[in-house]
């Protein structure tokens, strides 16, 4: 799993075409979505997260943890992007495990939104600009 870590004054969305025949079914109040002061994760799901999905899950809500603490945030955006990579998941696994995380997140007390899936999105991001602002993260299942 490769992430781009992006802390901002904001992130929003606005969900336009589908981007895949089957794209995540979502309600009319997740078309648009809007978050300030977060930390936006833009995610790619690789191939080779479908070996240990669960355990690809645990590293990476640990580095987003890691970070949101650094950044002094407790907000998370999980926004599925399928550019950081050129070894995608299969969405149905890719799905699993951004809602994995995004409810793992919320376990462990962040305040979360996760864009939807499977769409093309018009976006905007406000990036803060401090040294910490602008990270990236890969995780991989160890076995
Ligand atoms: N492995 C993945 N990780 C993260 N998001 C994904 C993944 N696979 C699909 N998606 C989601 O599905 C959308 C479309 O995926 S895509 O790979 O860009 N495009 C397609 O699969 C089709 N357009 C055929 O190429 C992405 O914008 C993203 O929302």
């Amino acid at each position: 799993m490769r992430m781009l870590l992006i802390h901002s004054d904001y992130l929003e969305y606005e969900v336009r075409d589908k981007a895949l025949k089957n794209p995540e079914p979502i309600s009319d109040e997740q078309r648009r979505g809007r978050l300030e002061e977060v930390l936006a994760v833009f995610t790619s799901v690789e191939k080779v997260d479908e070996t240990n999905p669960d355990e690809v899950v645990e590293k990476a809500v640990a580095e987003i943890k890691d970070v949101a603490s650094q950044v002094k945030t407790n907000r998370v955006f999980v926004y599925p992007f399928a550019h950081l990579s050129s070894e995608l998941a299969r969405p149905d696994v890719a799905l699993k495990v951004l809602q994995k995380v995004e409810e793992r997140l919320k376990e462990e007390g962040f305040e979360v939104k996760r864009a939807p899936f499977g769409y093309y999105k018009a976006f905007k991001l406000s990036c803060k600009g401090h040294p910490l602002a602008e990270l990236s993260r890969t995780v991989v299942p160890s076995g």
